[in-house]
């Protein structure tokens, strides 16, 4: 049924426009494996191109509330760029103190670690929807990286700050400091990413405030237009 798709966009198929070597390196990480053809007795969904979305938006937005319930209603794979680099924080990776440093200073880590870990992440689905959570998030992120659609959402900065103090997950950045910086990034590198997307007609934004179910609602009748088989 992933067949269907083989018309739209390629995810992460802007080779084309990429200048320089280090892109270069960033996009094939997330291009060779995903479109390379067809291996003789692999699976049908192994092989076809998988469905991404983007999902963007401020701290706090609501990003990976919505995703649960995204990938819940509609049989997605939730892929929390943020999640991932979390886990490799804790795990004894080399980059873990790097990241710690950048996740608590509210920085973007450097896209190869990123791209590595979401790569890796949709490789060993099953699936071939995914919901890419909290990425791209800067013009280096975005290179080479091409959605079928990115969602947005959209939410005023008091609303963000007072959900991330509340968030109570022990992470190093839910404070009033980190999320201050996060704030200035997010305006200054995220912001224009969306924007990015607008131009091109792909970004849906979406009120991001009110209830979860409140905006879900929102949310709802995007996916459900999607018409997409597993
Ligand atoms: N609509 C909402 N109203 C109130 N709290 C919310 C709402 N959506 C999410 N939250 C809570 O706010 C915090 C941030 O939400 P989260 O989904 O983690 O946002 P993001 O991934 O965009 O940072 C979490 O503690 C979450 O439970
Ligand atoms: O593509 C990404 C996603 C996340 N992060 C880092 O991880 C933090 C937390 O991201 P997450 O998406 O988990 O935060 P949320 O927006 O959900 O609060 C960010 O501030 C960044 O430091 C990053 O560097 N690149
Ligand atoms: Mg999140």
């Amino acid at each position: 049924m992933w067949r269907r798709f083989t018309s739209l966009p390629l995810f992460f198929s802007h080779l084309q426009q990429v200048r320089r070597a280090d892109e270069l390196k960033i996009c094939q990480a997330f291009c060779t494996e995903i479109v390379k053809p067809p291996v003789e007795g692999e699976s049908n969904s192994r092989r076809s191109i998988p469905f991404v979305a983007f999902v963007l938006g401020g701290p706090g937005s609501g990003k990976g509330t919505q995703c649960l319930k995204i990938a819940e209603t509609f049989g997605f794979d939730h892929i929390g760029a943020g999640d991932l680099l979390r886990k490799e924080m804790h795990s004894d990776s080399e980059n873990g103190a790097m990241i710690q440093k950048l996740m608590k200073e509210g920085s973007i880590a450097p896209s190869e670690v990123t791209v590595k870990l979401i790569k890796k992440a949709i490789e060993s689905a099953e699936n071939r929807k995914f919901l890419i959570d909290g990425f791209p998030r800067s013009e280096e992120n975005r290179i080479g990286a091409e959605p079928n659609f990115v969602l947005f959402f959209d939410c005023p900065e008091e609303v963000m700050v007072k959900r991330v103090l509340n968030r109570n997950e022990g992470r190093v950045d839910d404070n009033e400091h980190t999320v201050k910086e996060r704030l200035k990034v997010y305006k200054a590198i995220t912001l224009p990413v969306a924007n990015h997307y607008a131009k091109k007609g792909k970004l849906y934004k979406v009120d991001g405030t009110g209830t979860q179910e409140e905006i879900f609602e929102r949310v709802r009748p995007i996916f459900a237009s999607l018409r997409l088989s597993t």
